[in-house]
């Protein structure tokens, strides 16, 4: 068997198409505030890449790119009078941070109606609970791209590789809010393998090039890869995801990387600007 692949364009397309038609009837048109602190260029380039979809579906966008030597108080201020802003709708911080900032102040600072990551412990209750306004983009694009090609999740067993705040844990608790279920592996997973075997929705979230093999996929299965990871081949730079190219020949549906969940991710981050520009309009 080949497995179909499973592209993200189309499915970011639609999603931002029925996103283009929720700006257009808010009173006020939604401000996405992007907020990262020093030069690691993938943050770079990912928030660069957000700036420019949020002005392409009629979202203003600003970016906050602070120095490296930022402390802990100033980002905290930032946030802060970007909360009290009636004009934001929206605020991200690009992750990881530099060292020297704690993460979970940082995150427990942002208004929970703008948080459009999905990333604050109100938000992150809300969403194990069952019940989330504003879910993490990359498991959010996930359900999406399952919903458009008409891939079932209720009554399915789903396997999630991968326990990262951003992607494995959000991702497994909104499978189980679509009625999968659930089983979440991860590096002490004593048989990976007698895990994902028995997974008929297979999402990969490691962070190792080709880390997944097709010996330990159930066959007609659709794996997602979610891994972006920067190699050299040929002394050549290129992208490829946790999932090995060989995959293709057991698995039922497989998304491509790049092209794939990527894609989602930057598109439900403008659904979730909405989404809180909504909020923010119904608060009054
Ligand atoms: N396409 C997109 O939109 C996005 C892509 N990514 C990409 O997805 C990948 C994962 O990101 P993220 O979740 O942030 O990564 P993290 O490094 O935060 O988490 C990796 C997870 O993989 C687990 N793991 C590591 N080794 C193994 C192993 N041998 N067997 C089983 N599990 C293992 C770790 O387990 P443990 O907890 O035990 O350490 C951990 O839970 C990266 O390539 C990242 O670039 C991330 C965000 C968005
Ligand atoms: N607060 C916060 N929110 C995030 O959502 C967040 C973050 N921090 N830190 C890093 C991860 C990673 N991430 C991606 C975004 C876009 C692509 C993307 O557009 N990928 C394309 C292009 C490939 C590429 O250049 O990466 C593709 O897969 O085809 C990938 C990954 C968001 N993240």
């Amino acid at each position: 068997m080949t497995a179909r692949l499973l592209p993200g364009a189309p499915v970011a397309d639609a999603l931002l198409a029925r996103v283009a038609g929720r700006v257009r009837v808010l009173a006020q048109v939604p401000r996405l505030a992007l907020v990262r602190v020093g030069d690691d260029p993938a943050s770079v380039s990912y928030v660069r890449s957000k700036d420019k979809k949020a002005r392409e579906v009629g979202i203003d966008s600003e970016v906050h790119a602070l120095p490296e030597t930022t402390t802990q108080a100033e980002l905290l201020a930032l946030l802060a009078r970007l909360n009290a802003d009636p004009a934001v709708s929206g605020i991200l911080v690009q992750l990881p941070l530099p060292a020297h900032i704690a993460e979970e102040p940082v995150l427990l600072a942002v208004d929970p109606a703008k948080d459009v990551d999905g990333f604050h412990p109100f938000n992150v209750a809300q969403m194990w609970a069952g019940h989330a306004r504003l879910n993490p983009c990359t498991p959010a694009g996930i359900l999406e791209l399952l919903d458009f090609y008409g891939i079932p999740v209720a009554g399915q067993r789903a396997a999630v590789v991968g326990r990262s705040e951003i992607v494995g844990r959000p991702m497994a608790a909104m499978l189980l809010g679509r009625d999968a279920t659930v089983t979440i592996a991860h590096s002490r997973t004593a048989d990976l393998g007698a895990v994902t075997r028995e997974a008929d929705i297979l999402v990969v979230a490691v962070g190792r090039p080709q880390f997944l093999t097709p010996d330990i996929v159930k066959p007609g299965a659709t794996v997602i890869d979610v891994g972006i990871n920067r190699i050299e081949v040929g002394g050549k730079g290129k992208i490829v995801g946790d999932v090995h190219p060989d995959v293709v020949q057991v698995a039922g549906g497989l998304t491509p990387v790049p092209g794939g969940v990527g894609l989602l991710t930057v598109a439900q981050l403008m659904a979730n600007t909405v989404t809180a520009a909504e909020l923010v309009q119904a608060r009054g």
